[in-house]
């Protein structure tokens, strides 16, 4: 799920994106890049590795120009080789451009296929790099007419920036499945990012989201943004973004991250009140887990406490491309806090159990430091299917939920006892005003009956690039 952000008309542009970038980090930490424009040249910096190992201040010096585009990757196409790192870079009939991307294209083997087939050469495995394959081979006179047609064959989720020598291209798709937000800066000229908490370390004030289907020009031609909308918006934005993607304190699509959260402990509260187990704490697996125990303590009146510590070292688990670096980071992320838990009864909350390999951890790890009994809470219901859309599920054997019922998931990960969170209450948690891409949740009932109905985020496109 990368983070993507756009920064013009400031002249401190590529420091900024750098900021804003750091501000993100949670959404990719295998590479990342920062594309910036001056005097009709582009200069791109891009690596593996987190914000505060590749922007240095050498790199920064090489990043000139008052405008500049960047991003985190966590891959969902291609590889995680320094190839597949955003931006990415071309020249072509109309000059140099580089675009950054945060999605993934469901048709994007179709559509390299026939590129492949009509002579291209690819630089990279991704998906984005279809789309300046596209705008480089039609014949139209401007970008922006190169773009809308472009994305006439881009099937899937996507925010895009676009920047060429002298212009920035914002695109958010029909759906509105990944969020992106524009802001204004304090210091002068625009931010765009995926998340506003970037807004908040680069000192801009948000100003809207970027609606579904639209695409925002910056150019001198206009001292605000040109707004375009390109596609009828269907609106269905990404449910998982609220459960354990974004950072609690952004706000997307004008909801609470960390508001969506403690509803979500909430209403695992409500469900377990008259369960009759004597629960002596709520303890949250840190850290996304935390906002939704505080929930859960606040509605059931039962003792918050961290009896789960987490080291400041290690990033997301969830997010490693192999299973390898999952399983030995987990291990060295999290530890019992052994004097707070033994011979307690614990009722632990997560905000999701995806393949299984932190909660079995978990429950192991407090089991070994006395813990008398744990309960595992999930603040999201059991995810059954692939995501499409951006997040690294492709396959279902990976998801523990589309192997196991509840019970056995329980007993593989020897808890005492486990609950998720209904569909229902999970879309009331964040609000119940919109449909929600919950395409993981409920695809199998998409598919038989209820296309059209608040779970579905597969469309009738979709149905045609199912990889399962
Ligand atoms: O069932 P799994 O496959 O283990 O996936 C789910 C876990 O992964 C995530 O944590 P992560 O460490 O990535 O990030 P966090 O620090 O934000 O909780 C998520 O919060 C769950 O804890
Ligand atoms: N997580 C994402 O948004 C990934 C973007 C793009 N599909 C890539 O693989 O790099
Ligand atoms: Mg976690």
């Amino acid at each position: 799920m990368c983070a993507i952000v756009g920064i013009y008309g400031n002249d401190n542009a590529a420091r900024l994106a750098s900021i804003a970038l750091f501000a993100m980090q949670h959404r990719g930490q295998e590479a990342t890049g920062i594309s910036s424009s001056c005097d009709g040249k582009i200069h791109t910096i891009k690596n593996r590795g987190l914000v505060s190992e590749v922007y240095t201040e050498d790199a920064l010096k090489v990043l000139v120009g008052n405008m500049a585009i960047g991003h985190n990757r966590y891959s969902t196409a291609g590889g995680d080789s320094i190839l597949d790192a955003q931006p990415v870079f071309a020249k072509y009939k109309l000059g140099e451009i580089s675009i950054v991307h945060n999605g993934n294209l469901i048709n994007k083997d179709e559509v390299r296929q026939d590129l492949i087939d009509k002579g291209a050469i690819f630089q990279t495995g991704m998906d984005t790099e279809n789309l300046i394959h596209l705008i480089a081979k039609n014949t139209k006179d401007r970008l922006r007419d190169r773009i809308k047609e472009a994305l006439q064959r881009t099937i899937g989720a996507y925010c895009f920036i676009v920047q060429s020598r002298s212009k920035q291209f914002v695109i958010r798709d029909k759906y509105g499945i990944r969020p992106l937000s524009l802001g204004k800066l304090k210091s002068g000229g625009y931010i765009v990012a995926s998340e506003t908490c970037a807004f908040d370390l680069v000192d801009a004030e948000f100003i809207r989201d970027v609606n579904p289907g639209e695409m925002l020009i910056f150019s001198e031609d206009f001292e605000e943004p040109e707004s375009i909308q390109l596609f009828e918006p269907e609106f269905r934005p990404c449910a998982f973004e609220y459960v354990y993607f974004a950072r609690p304190d952004s706000v997307i699509d004008g909801k609470s991250v960390y508001r969506a959260r403690e509803n979500m402990g909430k209403a695992l509260a409500l469900n377990d009140k008259n369960d009759g187990i004597k629960y002596d704490m709520v303890v949250p697996v840190p850290d996304s887990g935390v906002p939704a125990a505080l929930g859960y303590a606040a509605e059931s009146g039962i003792p918050f406490e961290y009896g789960i510590i987490r080291n400041h070292y290690i990033g997301r688990t969830f997010i490693e491309p192999t299973q390898e670096m999952r399983d030995l980071k987990v291990k060295m992320k999290l530890s019992p806090m052994r004097s707070l838990i033994a011979g307690k009864s614990l009722l632990v909350i997560d905000d999701s159990i995806v393949r299984g390999t932190t909660s079995k951890r978990i429950v192991k790890i407090l089991k070994e430091a006395g813990a008398k009994e744990v309960h595992f809470r999930v603040a999201s219901p059991e995810i059954k299917f692939p995501c499409y859309y951006g997040i690294d599920t492709p396959h279902k054997e990976e998801l523990i939920s589309n192997n196991m019922n509840k019970e056995e998931v329980c007993s593989y990960i020897e808890a005492d006892s486990l609950e998720y969170l209904s569909v229902e209450d999970l879309v009331n948690a964040i609000g119940n005003d919109r449909n929600y891409a919950l395409e993981t949740l409920s695809f199998e009932n998409v598919i038989g009956l209820s296309i059209g109905t608040r779970t579905d985020c597969v469309t009738d496109e979709i149905l045609d690039y199912l990889v399962d």
